[in-house]
């Protein structure tokens, strides 16, 4: 029995050590031990739990229980691994959906949150609209309880109130007359502090828009306006109120909006300004004024501003300023103010969204007593107290009595009081006023008054607030503007300037390429005439020289000048040598040559020919004299038969000097000439001649068919002129005469007929006509070397200074 117990020990541990091997710890307990059969039923229900019998089974049994158990194990195990798999997919599935719920959420979150910003904007408008419709000066009174002291000595109430009238306040008069009052709201004495602040509140708020606020306490002596302003630990007054408002505020905008929170404290005691901020021991060395700032608020350098950044912050500091104050005894009230009691909160808002900024304050004034000084019965110090006092509560009288009248000059600078509230008091703010007033009827005359200035007040119409930006910022960006406006000047400036200069330098460098292409021109004219004084100059040289090879012949005496010949055409170098023909000269070439003399000759059948001599001068004056262009010109033709030319008195080699001023140019030369004078008729007909047809052929010039009559020396000169087909073909003759192989000239001056001598005497280009015709004609300086020379380098002169003229141009 031992033995089978340790056997079947060594079994259990044997399915135990397997098990554990396949990570399933849990699968060996006590049931193990159970019989087989109780193993194949725990089987049956998917539990690994063996039975505690099945240590008591041996042989097959536990081999088989084993097979059953892996088998099971492993089915198991599958379905784990299932359920995970599933638990897997169900968390993707989660996450998938925890996904899309924050993509719609968050995007709704965005799309209500700017639905709420456009609210809260739109809320602030309506607020602000509604503020400004009940007007931007509100004035509340305040009426205060009886007091103990009032109620023991009699005193009884004047005051009439009626609850669902809120707005109305009846004073019953000494004669029992009763006297109406309206304000924006009247509080009674039951009134508490958080009512009053209920109604204060939207004023508040606006400061946080963007609005400057003044919230002060008037009224006399003892009337409640400490209580209502400052109030006790207990009841704490508008001023705690306010800027716990303003924090709780700050808070409500969000991540997007930053604030920034600063307190001053001062008061105006004597008409002087005293920091109750700052230590006792600096007030004597510190002398406050008011500054205006550069955006049109009133500024006192060196006052304390006290960064406060919570409520308990800002209570403290008013604790500390409310120490300082000045107070004395009066015969109204022990502890009564003796000065103005002035808090500044300046509120700094950032947008962090739009970058906007703006900057705005809120004045919280206690104001010193109102009563009279007789009433109050002071003398000495506390008398020049309340003078200061009634100075400057009359100085604020005024200040809104202009304002209530709209007087164009409102009197801020009559008290420093009404100076440091001057950005407070007008059309661009906010205020406030409570009229404090006395229920006992002790007080009535005092209370009488004070409603009546605080009606005054109630009557005032501000103009349309002005939202406050950051003065810094507006001061800069007008100072950008400013500088935008000066550059945008100085660029149109610039601009025009510029333009100017293009137009200068288009217009410079169109006259510099007019220059430039005058310039080239010149040049070649030059060169031309460079080039032709070169050709002048080698024909100077060889009609000297042939001058000087013929110098051997004898000079004939000089006929006298009617006798002589006409000038003849000036002779060229290719002309040859006419010398040995002088023998044949007669008289009777000349004679036939003057003009209109009929001579007689004899045809080549022997039959008389009555002619009428050559014009040997074709006066085509008038019709050049209706033209304006040269009229200091005369043109003189002569017209020489060819044969003639080698028959001159004068020895060809002294022509030489006439060819300067006698260009022997043929008749059509002329016409050529006469036919560049713009204007005549032979113009005309030159244009009509150089123009060609329709078929491309250029028309003969027929100066019959232009003119009906023409001269008859002009027709007896054309008839000896050969015809030439194109009047390009006469042009290029004209231009630039051609010598033929035989070095004789072109066909032109080649006609058998005549040759023309064109001689132009330039009067005025030349110098005196006189000078001129008497060298050309009595042949001066012919038989004189030093004259001739002369003559020559003049002449020489003359005909280039013929050359660079236009008209000299013409002819050429
Ligand atoms: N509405 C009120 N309810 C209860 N007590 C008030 C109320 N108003 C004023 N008092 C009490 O009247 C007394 C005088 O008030 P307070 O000092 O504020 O007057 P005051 O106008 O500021 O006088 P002064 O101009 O002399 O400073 C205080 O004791 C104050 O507690």
């Amino acid at each position: 029995m031992g033995e089978e117990a340790v056997v079947d020990q060594n079994k259990c541990e044997l399915v135990r050590q397997t098990l554990e091997e396949d990570q399933n710890p849990n699968v060996v307990s006590e049931e193990m031990e159970e019989d087989s059969s109780n193993i194949i039923q725990a089987f049956k229900d998917d539990c690994l739990i063996p039975s505690p019998t099945l240590k008591g089974i041996s042989g097959p049994d536990l081999s088989l229980a084993l097979q059953l158990l892996g088998t099971k194990y492993n089915t198991l195990f599958k379905k784990h691994q299932e359920k995970v798999s599933e638990i897997e997919l169900l968390q993707a599935e989660c996450e998938t959906l925890k996904n899309k719920c924050v993509e719609e959420c968050g995007a709704r979150y965005n799309v209500l949150k700017r639905k709420y910003t456009e609210e809260c904007s739109e809320r602030k408008r309506l607020y602000n609209e509604l503020i400004e419709l009940k007007g931007n000066i509100r004035v509340f009174c305040r009426c205060r309880p009886l007091s103990s002291e009032e109620i023991s000595k009699g005193h009884s109430s004047v005051i009439d109130l009626d609850p669902s009238h809120d707005t109305e306040l009846q004073i019953i008069c000494s004669d029992s007359s009763k006297k109406q009052f309206k304000f924006d709201h009247v509080f009674g004495p039951r009134d508490g502090q958080e009512a009053v602040f209920a109604e204060t509140l939207p004023i508040v708020r606006s400061v946080m828009d963007g609005f400057n606020v003044c919230i002060f306490a008037y009224g006399q002596t003892g009337t409640g306006k400490t209580f209502t302003m400052e109030g006790t630990p207990e009841n704490r007054g508008v001023n705690y109120r306010a800027l716990e408002e303003l924090f709780r505020s700050s808070k409500g905008g969000g991540s997007s909006e930053k604030h920034e929170f600063s307190v001053s404290m001062l008061e105006v005691y004597n008409e002087k300004i005293r920091d109750l901020l700052a230590d006792n021991s600096d007030q004597q060395a510190k002398k406050l004024e008011i500054k205006q700032a550069a955006d049109g608020t009133q500024e006192v350098p060196g006052l304390v501003e006290a960064q406060v950044h919570s409520i308990d912050e800002v209570w403290e500091m008013l604790k500390i300023g409310a120490r300082n104050r000045s107070v004395g005894s009066t015969n109204a009230n022990e502890l009564s103010s003796r000065s103005h009691c002035l808090v500044r909160v300046m509120v700094k808002r950032e947008n962090l969204v739009n970058g906007q900024r703006s900057k705005s304050h809120l004045w919280l004034v206690d104001l010193a007593g109102s009563e009279r000084v007789a009433k109050i019965e002071v003398e000495g110090e506390r008398l020049k107290e309340s003078q200061f006092i009634n100075k400057s509560l009359s100085a604020l009288g005024d200040v809104i009595s202009a304002l209530a009248s709209k007087n164009p000059h409102i009197p801020y600078r009559n008290s420093k009081l009404t100076h440091l509230l001057q950005s407070s008091l007008g059309g661009d703010c906010k205020t406030l006023m409570f009229a404090q007033i006395s229920p006992s009827s002790a007080d009535l005359g005092e209370t009488l008054c004070s409603l009546n200035f605080a009606s005054r007040v109630r009557g005032i119409e501000y103009g349309p607030v002005r939202k406050q930006s950051d003065a810094a910022e507006s001061f800069k960006l007008k100072q950008m503007a400013e500088k935008l406006r000066q550059e945008e000047k100085e660029t149109a400036r610039l601009n025009e300037s510029l333009q100017l200069m293009h137009l200068k330098y288009a217009s410079r460098e169109n006259v510099f390429k007019a220059l430039q292409e005058k310039i080239r021109d010149a040049e070649q004219t030059c060169r031309n005439y460079q080039q032709r004084v070169r050709d002048l100059e080698a024909q100077l040289a060889e009609e000297k020289k042939t001058a000087r090879d013929t110098s051997k012949y004898p000079k004939p005496p000089l006929a006298p000048t009617r006798l002589r010949p006409p000038l003849r055409g000036i002779t060229t170098n290719s002309l040859p040598n006419t010398v040995p023909q002088r023998r044949n000269i007669t008289m009777i070439p000349r004679i036939q040559n003057k003009e209109n003399i009929p001579t007689t000759g004899k045809a080549s059948n022997g039959e008389l020919i009555k002619t009428v001599g050559k014009a040997r001068r074709i006066s085509l004056a008038p019709m050049v004299r209706h033209v304006g262009i040269q009229p200091k010109r005369r043109a003189s033709v002569a017209m020489l038969p060819v044969n003639e030319e080698p028959q001159s008195s004068v020895p060809e080699k002294k022509m030489a000097h006439h060819q300067l001023s006698h260009l022997r140019i043929p008749r059509r030369r002329s016409v050529a000439a006469f036919s560049s004078i713009p204007g005549t008729p032979l113009a005309a007909a030159a244009a009509v001649a150089a123009t060609p047809d329709s078929k491309g052929r250029f028309r003969d010039i027929s100066l019959s068919s232009k003119f009906p009559s023409p001269p008859p020396m002009l027709a007896l000169w054309q008839s000896k002129i050969p015809t030439i087909s194109s009047p390009r073909k006469r042009l290029q003759l004209i231009s630039t005469p051609k010598a033929n192989p035989n070095g004789l000239f072109s066909d032109v001056q080649q006609a058998p007929t005549s040759k023309l001598c064109f001689s132009v005497q330039k009067r005025v280009i030349l110098g005196s006509p006189a000078r001129a015709r008497s060298t050309m004609t009595s042949g001066f300086g012919l038989f004189n070397q030093p004259l001739k020379e002369k003559g020559s380098v003049a002449r020489w002169g003359s005909a280039q200074r013929v050359l660079c003229t236009d008209r000299r141009r013409s002819v050429i």
